[in-house]
């Protein structure tokens, strides 16, 4: 035990010398550790004694945390007094059992050993259970445990039967065990917590976080998949003779490094269900000519033919436009998306299924080891295909609800050809109500600021889309701009998204495009601010510092901040909101006036439902010069 702490020290100063702080930014290791301390925090307030066990054996060693900060030579503690307590838990290895008490924002249940003040972190659990599970490391304030058999299952559970075959081994997708409508409630709790932990915001700059909105699809909705592999074990004298072991070819297992084999994978569309069967078979095939391991892309791809395929095909309500036949470009009365009902569930929002209305659906095999699948709706008819080629062309239809008062609601379809191993949305089901959601808040509603009155609700009339990719919020938003402007680092993707501007019949004087680092975008803006809305949507770790001191700096009346990752998000949306502090805000002090924000709006959207992940936007809107104050 003494050498694990020794090697748990020389970790963390390593950390400490790498990232100048004591964890990574918005790493879930930096997530674990705040909730970790919020939790314990919360016990002690709480007076809870927890009601866990390790069994009948005592640990071995206790460790201080004056040996501990000592050895780190400064470690300071998240929170002051929780670290105090700082034991090892349990022999590495040793089985135990464990009541969950809460579930943390990476997904995984948490334990309280109120002996030790400790806490374990036990993946595939929820609160309420009782579980045994191996703790395998050891992280200070808390330890990691394999999850090995639920002993008294939590409520939660109830009526859930997880879909996968690989569920509580494979390390994806572990929110399976929980009702829909619960994982939509967590993750906005995840979300809650994000904005709570990360921006520095005080409770009264943080609206109350929106529902979730869900997806309509649970499973089969992911069109892009990556299974991997190891490369071949080398044993001389087998490899010519044939004899090496067949590949294993799937994702890595939970908690390990370990990749383990996945034969079909339920979260993948149907089309992707058919790739993996092709592509592994391949693989297999001629493993022996494979150096090196690799990983396999399949990515879905979508022909989309308009017209009514039979005669009472007719769905009830639906109308159709003479452009609605029209491909590339659609512009359709009717689409499976419009009726976006929300169910009324207690604090969520799921759209209705696309698929919902279908007439009929096909698999052929038009060529040999090429599927097809042909899905018949009342306006249209699309066949689905993928590629495993990077550098093959994908396309999705995204269909957005330009005015919800109509009847029927007014939407418009547009059609985004990528290059398939460039960066495209993940989940098309989500991606019509997602985009027109974004849609409806592009503009701040009459009594926002002072500036933009009912009269004057459409003063913004530009639109800034910095990581743009091939153009998503650029073409969606469009409609609602005299002129809009992406930029995206990604020489791929910019080509794509000029592309795809033509394609839907956007000249370039209305959608324009620079292939640059996104902090580039404020150099020559050609927008006046007051007029400008910025939409950003950043990679998992958010901006970088001089993305937000120039967008700061140029002052957009309105940003809409979209992310795949509400730690950093909040942690940048804290910067637009407050400023920079220590040596940034320094720095920011030489440059001249910089503005504020206030947050309008927070809400997060599930791309990735049986996964911890959760997308967020947050609306947020200038302060004015001489309101400074309001926004605290
Ligand atoms: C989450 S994706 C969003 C793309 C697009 N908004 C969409 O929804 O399809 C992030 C994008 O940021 C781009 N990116 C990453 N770092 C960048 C940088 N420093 N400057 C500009 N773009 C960057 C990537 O190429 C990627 O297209």
């Amino acid at each position: 035990m003494k050498r694990n702490l020794q090697k748990e020290i020389a970790r963390k100063r390593r950390k400490l010398e790498r990232d100048g702080r004591f964890l990574p930014e918005g790493s879930n290791d930096e997530v674990i550790e705040f909730e970790v301390v919020e939790l314990l925090s919360k016990v002690k307030l709480d007076g809870t004694n927890g009601n866990t066990q390790y069994g009948d054996k005592e640990p071995a060693v206790a460790a201080t945390n004056s040996e501990v900060e000592q050895a780190l030579g400064g470690f300071k503690p998240l929170s002051d007094g929780i670290a105090n307590d700082l034991k090892p838990p349990a022999e590495l290895g040793q089985e135990v059992e464990l009541e969950i008490v809460q579930l943390s924002s990476t997904g995984d249940g948490l334990a309280y050993n109120g002996a030790m003040n400790h806490i374990i972190i036990v993946p595939f659990s929820v609160p309420g259970d009782r579980v045994l599970a191996k703790v395998w490391k050891w992280e200070g304030r808390h330890s990691l445990a394999d999850f090995i058999k639920v002993i008294h299952p939590s409520h939660k559970r109830d009526g859930v039967t997880p879909q996968c075959k690989y569920f509580a081994k494979c390390s994806g997708c572990q929110l399976q065990m929980l009702p829909y409508t619960e994982q939509l409630e967590h993750k906005r709790e995840i979300v809650r917590r994000a904005f709570q932990n990360f921006s520095g915001l005080k409770p009264e700059q943080i609206p109350e976080v929106e529902p979730t909105m869900g997806s309509p699809m649970e499973y089969g909705y992911r069109t892009k998949l990556t299974p991997h592999f190891d490369g071949p074990k080398r044993v001389r004298g087998q490899q010519r003779a044939g004899l090496q072991e067949p590949p294993v070819i799937g994702y890595n297992m939970k908690g390990k490094r370990q990749v383990m084999d996945i034969e079909s994978c339920p979260i993948g569309t149907d089309i992707l269900q058919q790739g993996l069967r092709i592509e592994r078979a391949k693989v297999e095939k001629h493993f022996s000519q494979y150096k090196n391991g690799a990983t396999i892309l399949l990515r879905e791809s979508t022909q989309r033919e308009y017209g009514q395929p039979r005669e009472n095909a007719k769905a009830p309500n639906s109308k159709e436009t003479t452009e609605a036949k029209a491909d590339p470009v659609s512009f359709s009365t009717f689409s499976p998306t419009q009726t976006q009902t929300d169910i009324a569930k207690p604090n969520t929002s799921i759209p209705s299924n696309p698929h919902a209305n279908l007439l009929n659906t096909q698999l052929t095999h038009p060529t040999a080891g090429h599927p097809t699948i042909t899905t018949t709706y009342p306006t249209h008819t699309d066949h689905k295909t993928y590629t495993s080629d990077n550098s093959a062309l994908a396309t999705e239809y995204v269909t957005v609800t330009i005015d919800p008062n109509t009847t029927p609601p007014q939407t418009r379809t547009y059609k985004f050809t990528n290059i398939a191993g460039s960066f495209f949305q993940n989940n098309n089901s989500i991606l019509g109500p997602f985009t027109s959601y974004i849609y409806s808040k592009c503009l701040p509603p009459p009594t926002t600021t002072s500036t933009n009155t009912p009269e004057n609700p459409a003063n913004i009339k530009y639109l800034l889309d910095a990581y743009s990719g091939s153009g998503l919020f650029t073409l969606t938003l469009s409609p609602l701009f005299t002129s809009s402007l992406g930029i995206d680092v990604d020489a791929r993707s910019i080509s794509s998204a000029r592309q795809n501007a033509l394609a839907n019949a956007l000249p370039d004087t209305s959608c324009g495009f620079i292939d640059a680092d996104a902090s580039a975008l404020f150099a020559d803006v050609p927008y006046p601010p007051d007029q400008t809305l910025c939409v950003i949507d950043p990679p998992r770790k958010g901006c970088d510092r001089a993305f937000l001191r120039q967008l700061r700096r140029f002052g957009p009346r309105r940003v809409v901040y979209v992310s795949c990752n509400v730690h950093s998000q909040a942690r940048d949306v804290g910067v637009l909101v407050n400023g920079f502090t220590g040596r940034d805000a320094a720095e920011e002090d030489e440059e001249g006036y910089m503005y504020k924000y206030v947050v309008e709006s927070v809400r997060g959207f599930d791309f990735f439902p049986q996964t911890g992940h959760v997308e967020g936007v947050c609306v947020l809107n200038r302060v004015e010069m001489g309101e400074e104050g309001e926004s605290g």
